[in-house]
């Protein structure tokens, strides 16, 4: 699939072993953006495709409120809005109906599709791979390349295949069997490759976990993650508010069903992981890969087999001020953020209200609940989970990065512990000194009742412990 993605997109080779291809869709956010903009407004460049160009607001915007103060803030969404302003980008501002992280809206608006390739300066645009697009981040100098031509030279990535099999538990979301992933093949471990991800436990999830899927590619070290499309695919994207319709909908149906591996294809690397056995996972590390089931204990770094992991592991729960043999359901916890690209769609939401229907965040326990885009923020107060989140205690924000990563107002104060639903837990990611347990909404929602981190299960057997 990623070759034939990659094949429909060559324009010339480009020399020394390079293609160049063609970017059917560019994503810009205020973060990442603005030296591209300058590069080119030096060579009097202008952009060449700004209706392929989408920008949003997404890193530096406050989430309590929809004025911005803060000076940082204020010059870099300044910057972004002039620069979308003179070239005609189309830019969704903090608080616009369409605004939230760059990963969450585009699906949301039907602007990615199966087959396409799509660039964005940004690690996690590997997300779109959902759609069975060819979708990944780019650095600055590329940035403006995509910019200035619609095109990129780039060398054609490997392909490696992850095949899940079984049938996964109840309760075991795409953010468990991710972190069991990377808990098997390491955060490095996918370098260069584009994943595809296979089999029967894929075909179930919803586009909401095939997201949160392909988000997490990255944090193998992917360059890109994909799941081809299908009728799950087809029906998301119908229901779109910019999908093709009428009979431009029924041509772009054959095409997509085209863009589909084929029966026998070979990649240049296999993995296979058995879903049936598997338990809600969290972090206790600072990789996303130091990754353990809940029911398990702090591991001890002796126990790794090479001696990178067991010195990355002394690190980390220096870092994380842990000792080995502590159970995982005994680390108690400061705040837990529900949100970002990773798992801030609403059904993430409904999952975390879920567990918190009539019940109470643990004292001393903080929440933050930020919806990924304002149109979940919109779905999620339709269904009434907004009053579900402030009965329980947890703050109700407008959506942004927040607190993934410390860019903005939102920041894991002091050495405080978070769960966190998002896709990095490494050094200072949530605040200077955070400690950041990576977990799926429900098993944030069930550890904010607890204090302590715990799935859903635990809720019910109040003795049990
Ligand atoms: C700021 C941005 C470039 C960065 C990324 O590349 O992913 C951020 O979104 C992240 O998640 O760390
Ligand atoms: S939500 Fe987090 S991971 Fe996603 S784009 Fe924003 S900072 Fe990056």
């Amino acid at each position: 699939m990623a070759q034939k993605v990659w094949d429909a997109h060559v324009v010339t080779t480009a020399g020394d072993g390079a293609d160049l291809i063609y970017i059917d869709l560019h994503l810009v956010h205020e973060a990442s953006s603005s030296q591209a903009f300058d590069g080119l407004r030096t060579a009097g460049r202008r952009v060449r495709a700004p209706g392929l160009t989408l920008a949003v607001e997404d890193h530096n915007v406050p989430t309590h409120t929809l004025r911005i103060t803060d000076p940082i803030s204020v010059e870099q969404l300044e910057t972004l809005r002039r620069n979308c302003a003179e070239h005609g980008i189309e830019l969704f501002r903090h608080g616009d109906r369409a605004q939230g992280v760059v990963h969450v809206i585009a699906p949301e608006l039907g602007v990615v599709h199966p087959g396409m390739t799509v660039v964005c300066g940004d690690s996690h645009t590997s997300t779109h791979g959902a759609f069975g697009a060819l979708a990944f981040g780019i650095g600055t100098t590329d940035l403006e390349h995509v910019l200035a031509t619609q095109t990129l030279a780039l060398r054609r990535p490997r392909t490696m295949a992850v095949e899940f099999t079984g049938r996964a538990p109840a309760g075991v979301t795409a953010k468990d069997m991710m972190l069991a992933l990377l808990a098997e093949v390491g955060a490095n471990d996918a370098a260069g490759h584009v994943i595809e991800y296979r089999g029967d436990p894929v075909r179930e999830l919803s586009m909401e976990a095939r997201m949160t899927m392909c988000n997490l590619s990255v944090e193998a070290g992917a360059r890109a993650g994909m799941i081809a499309p299908d009728d799950t695919t087809f029906a998301y994207l119908e229901r779109a508010e910019r999908a093709p319709t009428g009979t431009a909908w029924e041509d772009a149906l054959a095409h997509w069903r085209a863009h589909t591996t084929d029966e026998g294809a070979v990649f240049d690397r296999t993995v296979r992981l058995d879903v049936s056995g598997l338990t809600p996972f969290v972090t206790w590390g600072t990789n996303p890969g130091q990754a353990v089931p809940l029911s398990e204990v702090v591991p001890e770094p002796d126990s790794f087999s090479s001696e990178p992991e067991r010195d990355s592991a002394r690190r980390a729960l220096r870092y994380m001020d842990l000792r080995p043999g502590t159970p995982m359901r005994d680390i108690p916890i400061d705040m837990v953020f529900l949100g970002s690209c990773t798992n801030g769609r609403v059904e993430d939401l409904r999952a975390a209200a879920d567990v918190l229907r009539g019940r109470k965040l643990a004292p001393g326990t903080e929440m933050l609940v930020v919806p990924g885009s304002m149109a979940v923020r919109a779905q999620a107060e339709a269904e009434g989970l907004h009053e579900v989140f402030t009965a329980a205690g947890a703050s109700w924000r407008f959506s942004g990065c927040s607190m993934c990563l410390g860019m903005n107002a939102d920041r894991v104060r002091g050495e405080r512990r978070c769960a966190s639903t998002s896709n990095r837990n490494y050094e200072g990611r949530q605040g200077p000194r955070a400690r950041t347990h990576l977990v799926s909404p429900a098993t944030a929602a069930a550890t904010a009742v607890l204090g302590r981190l715990a799935a859903p299960a635990d809720l019910e057997e109040p003795c049990s412990r």
